[in-house]
């Protein structure tokens, strides 16, 4: 990935600049002309000079605008390209891939860290560039008026360039540790607000808020030693910009006396002096900047390097049978898989109930058959054929029912316009006999559905997967919310799916699950059909 583009906005900008280098070197000259003129005494040429001196200063104003509004434009491009771009890889990976960073990450890049790169790199990158130009054009016409003294100033630049470096290293630590401490207290800040409920019922406010300011003191700290440090490198190029201001004006005014130089020239230089120096320290600086975002840039290199999903969401007209052949699963740091050789064929039509004590691996083994984990050994068949990823005919209830903010209605069709079938949705609802779903169809929901009660969430998480009419219906504990009356309800509308597979994780009682066709035990890691429907 790259940062900058060489595209017709980048180059114009650039020749933007390359102008407004010019005409800032040629101000200075037209001052040494007009002093020049006064002291030589040659009036009547001094009104074209004045004009002439004007017109730059009001160009150069122009100039100066056009480019910092093009240059602010195209920034403003690059930061929507590569939001767009995360966002993009970040909505087209693989699950796996995808689970290779935490939340937290995700969060801290995109809330946080980002922003940064504006100002730190792409402005000080462009600012690298623009006081580059000022500074080669300035350096170029001192060359051209004094040899010699723009010798000595070389000698002197280049020395305290290397003052910069001394600072880089240590300020991109510094950098380093602020990112990770800002993300530690974004963190601790998202929990005080979505665990609020539970910090202020068990009483909890001291605790949490002796967390949040133990990590705002350690933020602050690193910013505060991050500033100073800046600070410093600051004052030391400040310090030496004094120095060589003094030797040039020593040097200048002996060459003046000498007759070498003129008193304009020697304005002139001074001046130059400072389109030389000025940008010297200012791209030090930037240079520091630009270094300082190093960690954010790779954590976006390698988010953008995450790969889109392989095999994602395959078309499946008909899911006649699928076949879970020796599936062994294991989680990242886990010492033991949590799955172990699991052998097991689901058929169109037919209905299937996974049991098992907590933590056995019931929602894993789901995970597994809906695509969203994929680093298990053994095989998927689909139809017979061997397959890997995600199905789009599949209707899937976890147990988080996760809503987005807008109304039940987005949260059926999915936002999917195209597929906004009120009526339909509304038959639905009926037919599940959510009635007060009805009445809330077109309410928001809230942030995560706040606005409703948790049996509601997990009815539009129900009517959600139905209404993509799956032809694998995956439930995750779909009625642990629900009364029994709601439980009822669901249980006669999944008797009533004849043509999809539909497997359901439940701790009810196998008296409850007559409705089944297989009942699937898992336990140990291992899994087994504990009980078959006596018509099957
Ligand atoms: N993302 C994860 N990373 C690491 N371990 C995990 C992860 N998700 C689940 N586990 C572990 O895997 C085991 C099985 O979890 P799973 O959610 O499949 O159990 P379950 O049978 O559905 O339990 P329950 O009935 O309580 O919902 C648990 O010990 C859990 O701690």
């Amino acid at each position: 990935m790259r940062f900058f583009k060489w595209n017709a906005h980048f180059i114009f900008v650039i020749a933007l600049y390359l102008l407004v280098s010019i005409v800032s070197v040629a101000f200075p000259l037209s001052l040494m002309n007009i002093t020049d003129t006064l002291i030589g005494g040659g009036n009547e040429r001094l009104m074209p000079l004045y004009i002439g001196c004007s017109s730059l200063g009001i160009s150069q104003m122009v100039l100066v605008y056009t480019s910092g509004k093009l240059n602010n434009s195209y920034v403003a491009n690059r930061m929507i390209q590569l939001r767009e771009q995360i966002n993009s890889v970040i909505l087209n990976t693989s699950f796996e891939q995808f689970n290779q960073y935490d939340k937290e990450e995700y969060q801290n890049l995109l809330y946080a860290n980002i922003e940064n790169l504006e100002e730190d790199y792409y402005n000080a990158v462009l600012n690298i560039i623009t006081k580059g130009l000022l500074l080669s054009c300035s350096l170029i016409t001192l060359i051209v008026l004094q040899p010699m003294l723009t010798l000595a100033l070389v000698v002197i630049i280049i020395l305290i360039s290397v003052l910069p470096l001394v600072f880089s290293v240590r300020i991109i630590k510094l950098k380093e540790e602020h990112i990770n401490l800002n993300g530690k207290y974004i963190n601790i800040t998202n929990e005080i607000i979505s665990g609020f409920n539970i910090i202020r019922i068990y009483c909890r406010q001291k605790i949490f808020s002796e967390k949040a300011n133990e990590n705002i003191k350690f933020l602050e700290k690193k910013r505060l030693h991050l500033k100073n440090t800046m600070l410093k490198a600051n004052v030391i190029f400040g310090s030496a910009t004094i120095l060589i201001m003094l030797i040039i004006f020593l040097l200048g005014g002996y060459l003046v006396s000498k007759e070498m130089l003129t008193v304009g020239s020697l304005i002139a230089f001074i001046q130059l002096i400072m389109y030389v120096i000025e940008p010297s320290i200012n791209i030090a600086q930037d240079v520091n900047k630009v270094t300082s975002t190093k960690p954010i840039r790779e954590q976006i290199q390698s988010i953008l390097k995450l790969e889109v999903a392989e095999s994602s969401n395959h078309e499946f007209n008909i899911i006649r049978e699928i076949h879970l052949k020796g599936i062994s699963y294991v989680y990242e740091n886990a010492t033991a898989p949590i799955l172990k050789n699991i052998n097991l064929r689901f058929e169109k039509g037919k209905k299937y109930a996974i049991v098992g004590g907590n933590g056995c691996g019931k929602s894993t083994l789901l995970k597994i058959i809906a695509g969203l984990i994929s680093g298990y050994n053994g095989e998927i068949y689909i139809n017979q054929k061997n397959h890997k990823g995600t199905i789009n005919s599949i209707g899937f209830v976890d147990q988080d029912n996760f809503l987005f903010q807008g109304t039940i209605l987005n949260n059926i069709n999915l936002f999917n316009e195209d597929n906004f079938l009120e009526n339909d949705i509304q038959r639905l609802i009926k037919q599940l006999d959510f009635e007060t779903l009805l009445l809330k169809l077109n309410e928001d929901v809230g942030s995560n559905g706040e606005c409703l009660s948790g049996g509601q969430r997990q009815k539009v998480s129900i009517a959600r997967a139905i209404f993509q009419s799956p032809q694998l219906l995956l439930l995750d504990e779909p009625n642990s919310a629900l009364d029994s009356e709601n439980s009822e309800l669901l249980y006669r509308l999944i008797e009533n799916m004849k043509d999809c597979i539909c497997i359901m994780i439940t701790h009810e009682d196998e008296d409850a699950l007559n409705i089944f066709d297989e009942i699937i035990e898992v336990k140990n890691g291992e899994a087994y059909v504990k009980s078959r429907a006596l018509v099957s």
